[in-house]
C-alpha cells in the first residue's frame, strides 16, 4: 500500500494489546497512518509476541516509559477490559499532557464516562469515547487483524464539551482503518448495544452452559450440528471481557433480558399448547425481520430507494433479440393477492408472486399488522409459493410503527381503503417519490364515507384514526384510476350498505376479478356502475400470478425496434384492461401475436411473440391511454425509433407517477438528439436517428428501463444514471435483457 500524504495520527499508544487494541495498532502500522505504534503490555512474553507479529513498533511495560514523549497530535487508545479502565485513566491523568487525544474501544460507554469522572473529576475535552462494532470470539494479541475494522462501524459518543480537534483525530484514525464512523449519545449507545450485542452474548453463554451442565450428557456436543454451532459461536468470546460488559451495562442488559424472557415464556406456552398458528407467527415474523436485516446489510433494502446500491446501465446496440422467457409476476396482481389473502378466512397460496421492492412493501405491511405470511418456498412441484394465513376482514392488528411502503403507489392507495375502515389507528409513509404523489384523490371519497384521515397537504404520511361510522357511497371517479377505484371497493367491504363506483374510462380490473375469486362478487350494474356489498366475507383461494405485461412491454418494444428480432414471452397477463400498448404498437405497425391464450387465476394469459418490423408514428387514440398508462415510457422509445411523428394527449396522469414521466422521458430522448415537444397532458415525438449519451432515470423504474432500450438504436452507448430504482418492479431486468441478447451492463457506482 502506498504511503498516505499525511498521517491520521502522530504517535499511537495502545494500552492493552488484545484483539481490539492490537488490530488498531496493526492496521495503522500496515497503512502507514501513524508515526509510530507503541504497545503497553502486561509482560515480556506479550511484548515479544506483539513485536514478532508486527503489531507494534515498540512495546513497553508501563505508560510511564513513554508518557513524556507524547504531545498534540498523538493518540492513546485504551483497550483494557471495561472494569480496568478507571485505573488506566488515573494513570493518564497523572502522566500525560492534556493535549494528547485519548480514546477507547469499550463496549459500554456509560461506565467509561463514570470512570473518567472518577479519574479526572469530569470528562476531559481530550477524551473521545468510542466503540468499534467489530468484535470476534477470538482474543489476545495473536488474534490482532489489521483489516478487522474494514467496512465496520465505529460509534463515537462525544460529550458537548469534547474538543472538535480530538473528535476529528479519532474519526481520522478509524477512517484510516476503513471504518465508517457514526455518532450517538452514551445512553442511546448503551441501550442499542445492550439489545443487539450484550443480550445475544448472555443467551449464547446461557444456552451452552445449560447444555453443558444441566443435561450432563457428553454426547450432546458430539452431535451438535450446524444450528448449535452457528448460534453459540459467540459463547467462545473472552469471559473476562463479557463479565465486565454485563456488569458495566447492567441496567440496559436487564431491560432487554426481561423482554426476551417474557417472549420466550410465551413461545414455551405456544409449544405446550401446540398453537401452530402462534408458532408460525413468531417464526415467520422473525425470519422476515432477519431476511430484511440481511438485505439491509447487503445494501439491498426495502427502504428509501436512495439507500439501494447505486447502479448505472450501459447499453449498446448489438445483435437481434432472440429466445424465450417468462417475465416475473404481475405487480398489480401481486399487491392485490397479498391484500385479499390477508383479509380472507383461511389459507391462501400464491404462485408466481412478484418479489420486488413494491410488492414486498405490501407484504411487510401486512406482516406488521400481524398476518402470518410464509415463503416464498418451493412446493412439491418445485414451484415457488407464498402462503398467507388470512386473518379475516376484522383480524388485522394495530401496527407498532408506521407502515413503510417505499415507492409503491398502488400499495399506498389500496391499503388506505383498508386502513380507513379499521378500529385501530395507523400511519403510512413512503420514500421521497411516493411522499410527493397526490393522495387527495383517495382522501376525499374515503372521508365522505366517514374516514378519519390526517395528512399535510394531501401527501404521505397519512394517518388513519378509527371512524365513528363508515358508510357506503356512490362515487363517480373524476379521473381514470384503478388505484382509486380499487381503494373504494376495498373500503366498501367494510362499509354499511352497498358501495358503488363508476369510471368513465376503462382501467385495470384486477381487483374486481380477484374479489370474485375470493367469493365476493363485484356486481356490474347499469350505466357502468360497479357495486360491492359491505360485510362480504372473503374465502381463501389459490392465486396464480401471470407474468407482468408492464415488464414484458420493455422487451416487446425492444424486439419491435431491433432489426431481425424474434422473441417469445411466455405466460404473460393479457387482461384487455391492461393491453392498450399492444393496440398502440399494432397501430404503429408492430408484428405481435398472442399464442396459447388461456386463463390463470381469473386473468387472461398468453405467450406473446414479437418480431421486428419498422414502426410508423401515429396519433395515439385517447381511449387507449388509460389501458396503456404504465407502458408510455417504453412506447415513447418506440415512437423515437419510428418513421414520422407520434402524438399523445390526455395523459396528464403521467406527470404524477413515480416521477413526471412526460418531462423525464422527453429530457432523456432530447439528450439523444430526438425532437420532443411536451405539453400539459402529452407530447409530440418525431422519430429520428439517435446518438448515445448519458441520461437520467430521475429515480423512476419505468423511465430507467425505457431509456435503457434507446441504446438498442443509438449510435454509441447509452448510460442510464440512477438505475437501481428498477428494483421497484423488475429486479431481474438486466439478467433477462441479457438472456434475450441485449448488450447491457449494470455498473456499480
Ligand atoms: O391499480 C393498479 O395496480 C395500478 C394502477 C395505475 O395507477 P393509477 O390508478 O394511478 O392510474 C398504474 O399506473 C399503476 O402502476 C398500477
Ligand atoms: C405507476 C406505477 O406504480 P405505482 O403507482 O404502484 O407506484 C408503475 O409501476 O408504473
Amino acid at each position: 500500500m502506498s504511503e498516505p500524504e499525511f498521517k491520521a495520527v502522530g504517535k499511537l499508544v495502545v494500552i492493552g494489546l488484545g484483539l481490539i487494541g492490537g488490530s488498531v495498532s496493526a492496521g495503522l502500522r500496515q497503512r502507514h497512518a501513524c508515526q509510530e505504534a507503541i504497545g503497553i503490555v502486561r509482560d515480556q512474553a506479550n511484548a515479544a509476541l506483539a513485536l514478532e507479529r508486527g503489531v507494534v513498533d515498540r512495546a513497553c511495560l508501563s505508560l510511564q516509559e513513554v508518557a513524556a514523549e507524547l504531545g498534540e497530535g498523538d493518540v492513546i487508545f485504551v483497550a483494557v477490559p471495561t472494569l480496568a479502565i478507571e485505573s488506566v485513566l488515573r494513570d493518564i491523568h497523572a502522566l500525560v499532557s492534556p493535549e494528547v487525544t485519548v480514546t477507547d474501544g469499550a463496549s459500554v460507554k456509560g461506565s467509561v464516562r463514570e470512570a473518567a469522572i472518577a479519574a479526572f473529576g469530569e470528562v476531559p475535552s481530550n477524551l473521545v469515547l468510542g466503540h468499534p462494532i467489530a468484535g470476534s470470539e477470538q482474543s489476545g494479541v495473536a488474534a490482532a487483524n489489521p483489516s478487522l475494522y474494514q467496512k465496520h462501524r465505529v460509534i463515537l459518543t462525544p460529550e458537548p464539551s469534547t474538543g472538535a480537534a480530538h473528535i476529528a483525530r479519532v474519526t481520522a484514525l478509524w477512517q484510516a482503518l476503513g471504518a465508517e464512523v457514526l455518532s450517538m449519545s452514551v445512553s442511546e449507545h448503551d441501550e442499542v448495544l445492550g439489545a443487539t450485542s450484550h443480550l445475544p452474548h448472555v443467551i449464547a453463554y446461557s444456552l451452552v452452559d445449560t447444555l453443558a451442565h444441566d443435561i450432563g450428557n457428553p454426547n450432546i456436543f458430539r452431535y451438535a450440528a450446524g444450528g448449535f454451532r452457528d448460534f453459540t459461536r459467540i459463547a467462545s468470546s473472552d469471559p473476562i471481557m463479557w463479565h465486565d460488559i454485563m456488569r458495566a451495562n447492567r441496567g440496559a442488559v436487564l431491560h432487554s433480558l426481561d423482554k426476551f424472557v417474557d417472549n420466550l415464556l410465551r413461545l414455551r406456552d405456544g409449544i405446550e399448547r401446540e398453537d401452530g398458528e402462534y408458532l408460525l407467527g413468531v417464526f415467520t415474523r422473525a425470519k422476515a425481520a432477519r431476511d430484511h436485516f440481511t438485505r439491509m446489510l447487503a445494501g439491498r433494502t426495502l427502504k428509501d430507494s436512495a439507500a439501494l446500491t447505486p447502479i448505472k446501465f450501459r447499453v449498446v446496440a448489438g445483435a437481434p433479440l432472440q429466445g424465450r422467457l417468462r417475465v416475473p409476476g404481475d405487480k398489480s396482481i401481486s399487491h392485490r393477492a397479498i391484500m385479499l389473502g390477508s383479509l380472507a378466512n383461511g389459507k391462501t397460496t400464491i404462485a408466481g408472486l412478484l418479489e420486488s421492492e413494491d410488492s414486498l412493501a405490501t407484504l411487510q405491511a401486512f406482516r406488521d399488522m400481524g398476518v402470518v405470511i410464509d415463503g416464498a418456498n418451493n412446493d412439491a412441484t418445485g414451484e415457488e409459493r407464498v402462503t398467507i394465513y388470512g386473518v379475516g376482514l376484522h383480524g388485522l392488528k394495530a401496527p407498532q410503527k408506521p407502515l413503510y411502503l417505499g415507492n409503491a403507489g398502488t400499495s399506498a392507495r389500496l391499503l388506505s381503503g383498508i386502513l380507513a375502515a379499521q378500529t385501530f389507528s395507523s400511519t403510512i409513509t413512503g420514500d421521497a417519490s411516493l411522499s410527493a404523489r397526490p393522495m387527495g384523490r383517495i382522501i376525499e371519497p374515503l372521508s365522505s364515507m366517514g374516514a378519519n384521515i390526517h395528512s399535510e397537504s394531501e401527501n404521505l404520511p397519512l394517518t388513519f384514526a378509527p371512524a365513528e361510522r363508515f358508510a357506503a357511497i356512490d362515487y363517480q371517479l373524476p379521473l381514470a384510476s384503478a388505484q382509486v377505484k380499487s381503494c373504494l371497493l376495498l373500503a366498501g367491504l367494510y362499509a354499511d350498505g352497498v358501495t358503488r363506483v363508476r369510471e368513465s374510462q376503462v382501467t385495470r380490473d384486477h381487483t374486481e376479478r380477484m374479489l370474485g375469486g375470493f367469493g365476493c362478487q363485484v356486481t356490474r350494474c347499469d350505466e357502468g356502475w360497479l357495486a360491492i356489498d359491505g360485510g362480504s366475507e372473503l374465502q381463501a383461494c389459490h392465486i396464480d400470478v401471470p407474468g407482468d405485461f408492464s415488464s414484458a412491454a420493455f422487451f416487446i418494444v425492444a424486439a419491435s425496434i431491433t432489426p431481425g428480432s424474434d422473441i417469445l414471452l411466455e405466460h404473460v397477463g393479457v387482461n384487455p384492461s391492461r393491453t392498450g400498448a399492444l393496440d398502440i404498437l399494432r397501430l404503429m405497425g408492430a408484428d405481435i401475436a398472442l399464442l396459447n391464450e388461456d386463463t390463470a387465476g381469473g386473468e387472461p394469459v398468453a405467450d406473446i411473440r414479437v418480431r421486428y418490423r419498422q414502426l410508423q408514428g401515429i396519433s395515439i387514440p385517447p381511449e387507449l391511454v388509460s389501458r396503456a398508462i404504465d407502458e408510455f415510457p417504453a412506447l415513447f422509445v418506440a415512437a423515437a425509433s419510428a418513421r414520422g411523428v407520434t402524438e399523445l394527449s390526455g395523459a396528464a396522469e403521467l406527470r404524477v407517477k413515480e416521477s413526471d414521466r412526460l418531462a423525464n422521458m422527453a429530457a432523456g430522448l432530447k439528450a439523444l438528439g430526438v425532437s420532443v415537444d411536451t405539453h400539459a397532458d402529452g407530447l409530440r415525438i418525431t422519430g429520428s436517428a439517435m446518438q448515445g449519451a448519458e441520461v437520467d432515470s430521475a429515480g423512476d423504474h419505468r423511465v430507467a428501463m425505457a431509456l435503457a432500450l434507446t441504446g438498442l438504436c443509438c449510435d454509441g452507448a447509452v448510460t442510464v444514471d440512477h438505475a437501481e430504482c428498477i428494483a421497484s418492479s423488475f429486479p431481474g431486468f438486466v439478467a433477462q435483457a441479457k438472456q434475450l441478447g441485449i448488450t447491457i451492463e449494470a455498473i456499480d457506482c
